[in-house]
């Protein structure tokens, strides 16, 4: 596109780099990024750009410009147990802490400030569009609203009460209302959450597949986390929880499944059939020492795979550039190969292949002309950094999350030079000190 049809546009972001991740990762060197009504309307040499008129400029020097991280799975309000039990399996973890402690504490208010402790901790970290399943996803709206991000919210279903609802029926209703309310959202999508298939009967997961068809959702579900999780369902049913979700209809191309650290070879190929999407959570699986997911052998069945970070409370943090290279870490040790999960690959899965996941790869998930101006630029001036002989290869294995200096979301600017633009991160982190000496008795 010539850059005189280009006049005017919002925003115009010179940078030594921009990733594009679709059709790869190979880096521009030297280019511009343009911006207009909170679209990329054109991606072209420095010396070109130049021509362009903008109401603002920014000369991003060192810097790398890439689509913003996909966080495909995670509780944000969870934030406010970081740190409250660690160093325990995931039954342990679940049964005797954090059920527990959910069941004590989890208000509208527990939700909304530990949601926005979450929001101000992803952003400022790199993440512009991050997948949520907790109870008062209508609470967690507001503040996503507030903050400016993009998400899914997976509101929860499970066979027992909460301080949200009394069980499935009026998990159901009040999801559905929510994703009524919602559906007009330009950042906002809702989908199921059945939470797992031993919290979760098959008289209410065969309802969440009829309703999700019919509504044409997308469905999240912890999925093949642990060992244990498939032995006890062996025992109960006879099957393997995958076995048993195919049957009962919840699997499909809408399905995201999380976890999956305990998976045989049959299994990969039954969610390869279904088209299912698979949420990788490196961090989580490994502090709750659940399993290794096998990442190199579901990317060549061709299932997409997703990165999460799960809760703060199961990793300890939401940077997600740290679950990227944990990613690529451990997918080396878990294939025997240190050709496995490249650093482009890597990449992809956090921005691409999470958009694609969540159902929203035409709008991100990469830098093109015509999708959404969700982007995030990162200084690769540090020491730490140093030389940069690739900008791909310093995001991905080196500590970069600090770096991340800016961040837009729909031609937004919501990270400027590092501080929040539309959170309050003193207030956040008041109010965080304010629930932890609660929680704490003091
Ligand atoms: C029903 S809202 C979500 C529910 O999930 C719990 N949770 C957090 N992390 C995990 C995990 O790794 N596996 C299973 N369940 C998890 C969270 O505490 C909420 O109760
Ligand atoms: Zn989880």
């Amino acid at each position: 596109m010539p850059a005189q049809s280009l006049h005017p546009v919002d925003t115009l972001i010179f940078a030594r780099w921009i990733i594009p991740v679709a059709p790869n990762c190979t880096p521009l060197v030297e280019h511009a990024l343009a911006i207009r009504n909170g679209e990329i309307c054109a991606i072209l040499p420095a010396k070109e750009a130049e021509a362009i008129e903008a109401a603002e400029v920014l000369r991003l020097d060192n810097h790398v410009l890439m689509p913003g991280l996909i966080n495909a799975h995670g509780h944000a309000a969870m934030s406010l147990f970081r740190g409250m039990a660690d160093d325990k399996p995931l039954h342990t973890w679940l049964n005797d802490h954090i059920w527990p402690a959910e069941g004590r504490w989890v208000d509208e208010a527990f939700v909304r400030d530990g949601c926005e402790l979450a929001i101000a901790e992803m952003l400022r970290s790199g993440t512009t569009t991050f997948s949520d399943m907790y109870f008062f996803p209508e609470a967690a709206a507001g503040i996503i609203r507030k903050a400016g991000i993009r998400a899914q919210l997976s509101f929860p279903i499970f066979d027992f009460s909460c301080a949200w609802g009394s069980g499935p029926d009026e998990y159901l209703r009040k999801g559905l209302a929510l994703r009524d309310e919602l559906k007009h959202s330009k950042l906002i999508t809702v989908a199921f959450g059945p939470h797992a298939p031993y919290t979760v009967s098959d008289d209410a997961m065969q309802r969440v597949a009829t309703l999700a068809a019919e509504a044409d959702a997308a469905i999240q579900i912890h999925l093949h986390e642990t060992q244990q999780e498939i032995d006890d369902a062996v025992a109960q049913t006879g099957k393997r929880p995958i076995q048993r979700l195919a049957e009962l209809g919840l699997l499909g191309p809408k399905t995201q499944c999380v976890h999956l650290a305990a998976l045989n070879d049959d299994d990969i190929a039954t969610l390869a059939n279904f088209g299912c999407h698979a949420v990788h959570c490196p961090e989580s699986n490994m502090k709750l020492a659940s399993g290794f997911s096998p990442v190199e052998k579901m990317r060549a069945a061709g299932i997409n795979v997703a990165i999460g970070t799960d809760g703060a409370a199961s990793n300890n943090d939401l940077d997600l550039f740290s679950e990227i290279r944990s990613a690529a870490l451990l997918g080396k040790v878990v294939a025997g190969d240190a050709s496995a999960l490249p650093d482009h690959y890597a990449l992809t899965m956090a921005t691409l292949n999470g958009a694609k996941a969540l159902g929203i790869d035409h709008l991100v998930g990469s830098l093109e002309v015509g999708k959404q101006a969700d982007v995030i630029a990162i200084d690769l001036s540090a020491l730490e950094q140093q030389p940069v002989y690739s900008p791909v290869s310093q995001l991905v294995y080196t500590n970069i999350s600090h770096q991340v200096r800016y961040s837009w979301i729909m031609g937004r600017k919501v990270l400027d030079n590092g501080e929040l633009t539309t959170l309050d991160r003193r207030d956040i982190i008041a109010r965080a000190e304010l629930w932890r000496s609660r929680i704490s008795g003091e």
